[in-house]
């Protein structure tokens, strides 16, 4: 039985029957058939926005390639010290975009506030051509802490980085769930509250290999494509990938996925607050528990077959104490009764 992530979690059934249904006959490559363009003008709709849209296999390409075309070579982009950018893609954004600097900011549960940012910003003045212009804000939505940014928060942050100049870049690996738990409309948690560029993901949320770049006015997307061919991410069989966000889309089934999800981790989270020794160390406001437990257990748990991660960061706030918990759409309410009673049994 696996928490370790929602990448472990498989795909969901009718993403896999979607990419079966689009393997008729022969079309047109690298986005040049039918479906793709039904999905790209699918994305207008879902965002109430005219967008330009770029499918990709892997959070990382995009986050990397829309970095690539916000940011010049020489400039720095602002995120969290615990964003994926900075401590899991390999100095990838730093190589797509020719060697911009990131400048990891501190933040409680995964978080960026404007007093966070606005001091970064003042310890980092323009000195031309000496120091690197700051040139991006880069937000995760939900949070690698599994939090989530409310519309007045993003708001907030955005408009300070609009006005320092900035762009705003969001990950979204996790933006359905966000969306999922917020109740608030796609449009609301992006666009309408500043952002300029989402990398939006389903990998984690039951497709195989969809992540998809929205550019909230098209002009932002520069050259895109154009740096997507040369990184190797320009998919040749598109229709694939265009297959599995048609069905993600297709009678909310992506909102779906997501909230059973969500449910699963609030489930787990308020089970294991319950436990004595057990602390949660940060709110469970998607799909990631990030739990404390007492000395000796989680080794425990993992010879009953569990599997999850030690999760030590930079602003780890007890000293390599926890373990982060992530449920999927596939995660059962029995799973999460079953850990739970053996917490209590090692606890
Ligand atoms: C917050 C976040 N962003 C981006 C990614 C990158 O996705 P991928 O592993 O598909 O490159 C991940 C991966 O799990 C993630 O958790
Ligand atoms: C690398 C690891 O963080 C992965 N992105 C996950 O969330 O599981």
């Amino acid at each position: 039985m696996t928490f370790a992530s929602d990448n472990w979690a498989g795909a969901a059934p009718e993403i896999i029957a979607a990419i079966a249904n689009a393997n008729e006959g022969a079309v047109p490559a690298y986005g040049g058939d039918g479906l793709t363009k039904r999905v790209e003008a699918r994305f207008a709709e879902i965002f109430e926005c005219d967008v330009a849209v770029y499918f990709v296999a892997t959070g990382g390409a995009a986050n990397g390639l829309a970095l690539s075309v916000m940011t010049p070579p020489y400039g720095m982009v602002l995120c969290h010290e615990e964003s994926h950018i900075q401590m899991d893609e390999c100095a990838g954004p730093e190589f797509l975009t020719g060697g911009a600097k990131l400048l990891p900011i501190s933040g409680k549960g995964g978080k960026l506030t404007p007093d966070a940012v606005t001091k970064a910003l003042n310890g980092f003045p323009e000195r031309r051509p000496h120091g690197a212009p700051a040139s991006v804000l880069s937000l995760t939505q939900g949070t690698e802490c599994g939090t989530r940014y409310s519309v007045d928060e993003l708001k907030s942050l955005t408009g300070l980085a609009h006005d320092a100049g900035l762009l705003v870049h969001m990950d979204g690996a996790r933006f359905s769930n966000a969306v999922a738990a917020s109740g608030e409309s796609p449009a609301a948690l992006s666009w309408q509250s500043g952002v300029d560029v989402l990398c939006f993901g389903g990998t984690k949320n039951g497709c195989i290999a969809a992540e998809a770049v929205v550019f909230f006015d098209k002009d932002k997307a520069h050259d895109f494509e154009m740096r997507r061919k040369r990184a190797g991410h320009l998919w040749s069989k598109m229709r694939f990938i265009a297959a599995q966000f048609d069905a993600y889309f297709h009678d909310g089934l992506w909102l779906a996925l997501a909230s059973h999800a969500n449910k699963m981790a609030s489930k787990l989270s308020t089970g294991l607050a319950a436990i004595d020794g057990v602390e949660i160390s940060y709110a469970t406001e998607i799909n990631e528990v990030f739990a404390c437990f007492p000395e000796g257990v989680a080794d425990k748990l993992r010879a009953e077959g569990y599997w999850f991660y030690p999760w030590i960061t930079p602003g780890d706030p007890v000293n390599g104490r926890m373990s982060r918990l992530i449920t999927s759409f596939r995660t059962t309410e029995a799973e999460v009764d079953a850990f739970l009673a053996c917490v209590r049994k090692f606890a």
